[in-house]
């Protein structure tokens, strides 16, 4: 069956420093898949290569079976792949319906609209005319996420999604993502923390120095395994 998208051999650093190394990787359509890997091994650097915010430098990006000619800014948006990114980056400037609206830029139709994520999440309805950045942290990952759902993608990257989150908050919107992803939406997540991975993706990968060192199915290892592969 032909990925939604697979990196092949991808070489990608920042100015002359190379981070992935002949990185593999691919996901399905609808799949739900993981990169593990400790801090600092290149898991961000998987998404900026393709937001075209690192320095590709070889190897292939294919979407739906077709090599990506070039990789620049949009290439993500345009292939219907959405970033929740780390740290969130809610605009400041913007309230949290501007923020909100600016994921469904490009105009990709499917069933989320402004009303829906109002839906999924009330609290965004209430503060929707409040400074996005005035909300709670687990507010404005509410906002990180409502965005990339506006844009209707195929493929969701969630990039260290409940980082710095309480608990109660990790819980809720684990309970979210469990339901997003019964929706058919891919979703790629990058995450250290081994109980997301499993509540809710079926496949993952580790990188270890910018390159996949183990994959598998997430059903198949232990905790203690999977825990210990990324510690190596
Ligand atoms: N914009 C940048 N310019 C130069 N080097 C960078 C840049 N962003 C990341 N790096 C370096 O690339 C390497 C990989 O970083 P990356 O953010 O991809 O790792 P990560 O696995 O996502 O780690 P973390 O979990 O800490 O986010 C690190 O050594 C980091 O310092």
């Amino acid at each position: 069956m032909t990925a939604l998208l697979e990196l092949r051999n991808v070489v990608a650093g920042y100015g002359a420093a190379r981070i992935l190394h002949d990185l593999n990787l691919s996901i399905g359509e609808g799949e739900r898949v993981s990169v593990i890997g400790r801090n600092g091994v290149g898991k961000t650097t998987i998404v900026n290569t393709l937001l075209g915010t690192s320095r590709f430098m070889g190897g292939e990006v294919l979407y739906r079976g077709r090599a990506l000619p070039k990789i620049a800014g949009h290439t993500a948006a345009t292939c219907g792949i959405a970033v929740v990114p780390q740290g969130r980056k809610i605009l400041p400037n913007l309230t949290v319906a501007e923020n909100l609206r600016l994921g469904a830029a490009l105009g990709r139709k499917g069933r989320w609209t402004i009303d829906e994520i109002y839906r999924l999440f009330p609290i965004l309805h209430e503060r929707r005319n409040s400074s996005g950045t005035a909300l709670s942290g687990g507010q404005q990952q509410m906002i990180a996420i409502g965005r990339a759902l506006m844009a209707n993608p195929d493929l969701l990257i969630l990039d260290e999604p409940c980082e710095g989150l309480a608990p109660v908050i990790v819980d809720e919107i684990s309970a979210i993502f469990k339901n997003l992803a019964a929706t058919g939406v891919g979703i790629l997540l990058i995450e250290q923390h081994l109980n997301l991975v499993r509540e809710i993706t079926d496949r993952f990968y580790v990188i270890s120095k910018g390159s996949v060192v183990r994959s598998g199915h997430v059903a198949s290892v232990s905790q203690h395994d999977l825990q210990t592969s990324i510690m190596q």
